[in-house]
């Protein structure tokens, strides 16, 4: 089977140029300027107009497949990616049972090959059930599968049992992909501790909850030499340590999420759980400190913490709702909007921390459009206004605080290994 995407606008030396691309069943055969006269096709498709980026590639989203599928599904969850325009995405193991032995793991694989519309990789605990201090069998997970080794919903609480957690993925070469957060130093706050909380009366979660276990973890990692990648960096304090423990050649990269970047607690007036997210939206200093980070160098790109919930479970206050917010159907969209429309960032660097990086830092064969590579490409449209609406949703959760927002960056096609995974109906 022979495609023909035609006449879009690819990033060429970081500049949009026109270019068509030619997919051969699985993999990209060739890209350059008109295509057609030469090369007999079974289907073209029309790019005038469009963008077409290397597929999105997003190292955080949950699934919640096993256990908890009134909130998400694979198949459901990798559409809802599909329709950000993702082609490859990591799953977390927060889920019921959590994938802490090689078999558990096996079994998630399965699933998500079955049924992911994008491809799924997974993410194998770092000890039993997410708790406590007993090691998984790392190097079984790895030889099952594992992607990288992550506690992610909660912190690893004990330094030792990080230490040799570190330790051994070093010498699988796998990375340690750390949720940062010290629970004695949360006091069951439900938001950022700081002006907003305090005004609000609600119990606030001091930032050095999550900045204390990234300096742990960073003379840990120091020591071990492993990969140590920090989630969903909120602080501008974290970013400073991450900064230095680069700057000493330590082995750590980081990701943002979409709402720390273009949110802060400030957006909080009143008690409302669509806000509600772990780690928390941190105060306006922290998100311009985000920024920065991004723009310096010191964060490394973006992921997405894909976290749906029930209707029924956000509608409660943010006491007792779950912490989490959707994120797959929004990001291109919303970051697009916010951050290269008003020219903070180029359309380039955005595409480099939303697909080049994370394949890259990871090693997955994703993120670039070149010949020979996966066909995983998606084209997307810069310039239709259009409104985020929960009914377009392909998730299973509507938890997004985006809705209602007046975007531009539509995804119109996700090809995933030369086939089409999302086509927008316009
Ligand atoms: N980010 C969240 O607020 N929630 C995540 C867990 C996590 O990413 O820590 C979830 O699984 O719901
Ligand atoms: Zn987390
Ligand atoms: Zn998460």
């Amino acid at each position: 089977m022979r495609r023909l995407i035609k006449n879009g606008q690819c990033l060429v030396d970081g500049h949009l140029q026109v270019r068509d691309i030619l997919i051969a069943d699985d993999k990209i055969e060739k890209i350059g300027e008109h295509l057609t006269a030469n090369v007999p096709v079974d289907q073209i498709i029309d790019a005038q107009g469009l963008f077409v980026s290397p597929g999105l590639v997003d190292l955080h989203v949950h699934l919640r497949e096993p256990g908890q599928t009134d909130k998400e599904t694979v198949r459901m969850g990798s559409l809802a990616a599909a329709h950000g325009g993702y082609t490859t995405i990591a799953a977390m193991p927060n889920v019921i049972p959590a994938p802490d032995t090689p078999e558990r793991l096996k079994n998630m694989l399965a699933l998500n090959q079955r049924d992911g519309a994008v491809h799924v990789v997974q993410y194998a605990t770092i000890t039993t059930d997410r708790g406590g201090d007993e090691l998984v069998d790392m190097a079984g997970l790895k030889a099952a599968g594992a992607f990288a080794f992550s506690n992610d919903g909660n912190g690893v609480q004990t330094a030792g049992t990080m230490y040799q957690a570190m330790k051994q993925a070093a010498k699988l070469k796998l990375a340690v992909v750390a949720h940062a957060e010290d629970d004695s130093l949360t006091y069951g706050g439900v938001m950022h501790e700081g002006d907003v909380s305090k005004r609000l009366g609600l119990p606030g979660i001091p930032s050095v909850s999550e900045t204390a276990q990234v300096a742990r973890d960073v003379v840990l990692a120091a020591a071990t030499g492993v990969h140590y990648h920090v989630c969903h960096v909120s602080s501008a304090a974290t970013v400073q340590v991450i900064r230095a423990a680069k700057a000493a050649g330590v082995h750590v990269t980081c990701e943002v999420s979409p709402h720390h970047l273009l949110l802060s607690d400030e957006a909080i007036n009143r008690d409302n759980a669509m806000l509600k997210m772990n780690p928390p939206l941190g105060s306006e200093q922290d998100r311009q400190a985000l920024i920065a980070g991004l723009l310096d160098g010191t964060i490394d790109l973006i992921a997405t913490d894909h976290a749906p919930h029930t209707d029924a479970e956000k509608a409660q206050s943010m006491l007792k709702a779950p912490f989490g917010i959707t994120g797959s159907e929004t990001a291109f969209a919303m970051l697009y909007t916010q951050f290269v429309k008003t020219g903070v960032f180029s359309l380039a660097q955005l595409i480099n921390w939303l697909a080049v990086q994370p394949a890259k830092l990871f090693g997955l064969n994703a993120g670039k459009l070149a010949e020979g590579k996966p066909a995983d490409i998606t084209l997307f449209d810069l310039t239709t206004p259009y409104k985020i609406k929960a009914t377009d949703f392909l998730s299973k959760g509507h938890n997004s605080p985006f809705i209602g927002e007046q975007v531009v960056g539509k995804t119109i096609r996700t090809v995933v290994s030369g086939q089409d995974a999302y086509v927008n109906k316009r």
